[in-house]
């Protein structure tokens, strides 16, 4: 099993591209291992729905830190892991866990990925996406109500009593630990310039420090 030649992490609110940065910045190369923070949510099978649906997801307190730890160190090492899956439709991880093995690049990507000293210290570059609020709430709305099961009075509500205040407080404030701050989103200028340094990489031209 190949030992990742680079580990990348991309933060940033929820809905300023992340995820798409992710595909981009990485699109042609062979293997990449996408390490989603969302599948980290902690466990919540001892409580009930309406429990689960109180719980701020926004918070740092919100993720198993020492599992996202241990499966970066073993990715980096080369092992396989078993990366948890999550049903945002029932705030709760599946019971299914996914076989997942360590690509050439490896990319963690979600809202609070520099938010941890020990993750930060395991990634090789460290990406922050900056998206207008406005634009990303019209993004959650439609994604949430698409495709994460919920109603557009919920979306609203969940967004100004969580989502927004623990942005300003927990996620904006990591943009100071990145190298480099992406702004709105997939830009074509940026995506050109990081997907050139990662094939860079990847063919051994370039070392992974950017
Ligand atoms: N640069 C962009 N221009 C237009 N739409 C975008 C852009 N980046 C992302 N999107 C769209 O916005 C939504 C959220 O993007 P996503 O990458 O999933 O965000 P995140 O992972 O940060 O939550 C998706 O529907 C995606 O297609
Ligand atoms: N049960 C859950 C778990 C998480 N969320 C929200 O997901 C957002 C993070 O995902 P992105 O893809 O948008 O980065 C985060 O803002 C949580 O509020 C949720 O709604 N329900």
């Amino acid at each position: 099993m190949p030992v990742p030649s680079l580990v990348i992490g991309i933060a940033g609110g929820t809905g300023a591209g992340k995820t798409t940065i992710a595909r981009e910045i990485t699109s042609g190369v062979d293997s990449v291992t996408l390490v989603p923070l969302d599948n980290y949510y902690e466990d919540r099978s001892g409580l009930p729905m309406a429990e689960r649906e109180e719980i701020n997801y926004d918070h740092p307190a919100a993720f198993d830190w020492e599992l996202l730890r241990d499966h970066l160190v073993a990715l980096c090492e080369g092992r396989v892991i078993e990366m948890p899956e999550y049903d945002f439709s029932v705030h709760n991880r599946t019971d299914e866990t996914t076989r997942v093995e360590p690509g050439e690049v490896v990319i963690v990507e979600g809202i609070l990925t520099l938010h941890d000293a020990a993750v930060r210290d395991m990634l090789d570059v460290k990406l922050y996406v900056e998206t207008d609020a406005d634009v990303r709430i019209i993004r959650r709305i439609r994604r949430d109500v698409v495709e994460r099961g919920r109603d557009l009075e919920g979306v609203v509500s969940q967004y100004l009593s969580t989502v927004k205040p623990m942005h300003e407080q927990f996620v904006a404030p990591t943009k100071r630990e990145a190298d480099l701050i992406i702004p709105e989103g997939a830009n074509d200028t940026a995506v050109g310039l990081l997907r050139e340094r990662v094939h860079g990489v990847v063919s051994g031209e370039e070392r992974p420090e950017f």
